[in-house]
């Protein structure tokens, strides 16, 4: 018999196993618990089951198996879950200028209603940043509207942080000097996820300090169409970055390009150049050659949204995606924030049935 039962309209081939396995059934799934309900022994036993007989009425598909069970599934879910029909936001990838003009920017009373949330959150899932204005320039204010998003994620840098005032952090982060665009945390097994960035306090006669910020997934796909082999190669070949401080060591080794191994999409970017660890790359000379391609690129001017953090106006990236630097500068420079996992903003994504 055919590993497949063709079903629905468009006569679509499933998995008889997958089928099986799928079966929402009280006495397979715990549908108040969201959770399968099988023992390995049933599993196993399954495996090996053939449909008896099996109609598809009134939406609906009756299979009886030959274990002389019974599975009742809706022919569209069965249909959407394996031909994997997510509700998604396509990432539309950016120039500078229009990275500084696509972002939804949100006023901070707003954000209580459901529709202006969404609105928020859909612009960082579609070009990597969103913007809240009229917030009050203080690190409790900018938790409190964070928190409409999720809570902060606790890190070494602290919960929410501030930068330019007494930290004892030993980054050049927390200097005065020019930062080449990176991705933060790539040394975490699991990159933070948004970065939010709010300005308390800037002096007047102070020069310099603004935000550069480019859209890594440009970036890719402008390595990809001039040199299909760089691109490739930095997808493949893993690199490590490192991060130490007092108590803490961290690690960790991955591609500068993450794609997914099924849809083949680009789903993070690892860029930074203070974090990278002296390990030396597989491949290196392919490697340095396909980096130096990558380099070459960030050196694009039409590439950058150039622009000076305000008090008031809370900026969010993508930290996946979108590489943050700032020009060097002069003067009193306090700002703050915090990290929020990607695992935290795509369950909010969710629950708001943006994505799926
Ligand atoms: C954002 N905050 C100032 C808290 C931390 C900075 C972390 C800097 C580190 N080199 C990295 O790129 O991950
Ligand atoms: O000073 C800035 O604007 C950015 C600092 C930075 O890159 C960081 O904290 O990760």
């Amino acid at each position: 018999m055919a590993d497949q039962l063709k079903i629905g309209k468009e006569n679509v081939p499933i998995n008889i196993i997958w089928l099986r396995d799928n079966c929402r059934c009280s006495e397979c799934y715990d549908h108040d618990n969201n959770s399968r309900k099988i023992t390995t022994r049933q599993f196993l036993k399954s495996i090996n089951t053939k449909i008896q007989d099996y109609t598809q009425a009134d939406n609906n598909l009756y299979i009886e198996w030959s274990d002389g069970h019974k599975s009742v599934y809706d022919t569209k879910w069965v249909i959407d879950t394996w031909t994997e029909n997510k509700i998604k936001i396509e990432p539309i990838t950016c120039f500078g200028e229009e990275l500084e003009k696509l972002p939804t920017k949100v006023s901070y009373n707003n954000l209580t209603q459901k529709e202006c949330l969404k609105e928020l959150i859909k612009s960082i899932l579609k070009y990597g940043v969103g913007i809240i204005t009229n917030a009050k320039p203080t690190l409790e204010a900018t938790e409190k509207l964070v928190r409409f998003i999720a809570q902060p994620q606790e890190t070494n840098f602290g919960t929410m942080w501030t930068v330019g005032l007494n930290e004892n952090h030993k980054d050049p982060a927390y200097l005065n000097g020019p930062l080449i665009v990176h991705n933060d945390s790539t040394y975490y097994n699991e990159s933070t996820g948004l970065q939010v960035f709010h300005m308390f306090e800037r002096d007047i006669n102070g020069k310099g300090g603004l935000s550069t910020i480019v859209d890594g997934f440009k970036v890719a796909e402008i390595l990809k169409q001039e040199n299909p082999l760089h691109f490739k190669n930095l997808t493949e070949i893993e690199i490590e970055s490192e991060y130490i401080e007092p108590g803490f060591h961290y690690k960790c080794k991955g591609p500068v390009i993450k794609i997914d191994p099924t849809t083949k999409e680009i789903y993070q970017i690892r860029f930074n150049i203070y974090d990278r660890s002296a390990l030396p790359p597989s491949r290196a000379n392919e490697f340095y050659k396909s980096y130096a391609h990558f380099l070459e690129i960030l050196d694009r001017e039409e590439l950058y949204w150039k622009h000076g953090l305000k008090p008031g106006t809370v900026v969010i990236y993508n930290n996946w995606r979108v590489l943050h630097g700032r020009t060097s500068f002069t003067g009193k420079r306090v700002f703050g924030g915090c990290y929020l996992s990607m695992t935290e903003f795509l369950s909010k994504a969710r629950t708001l049935k943006l994505i799926s």
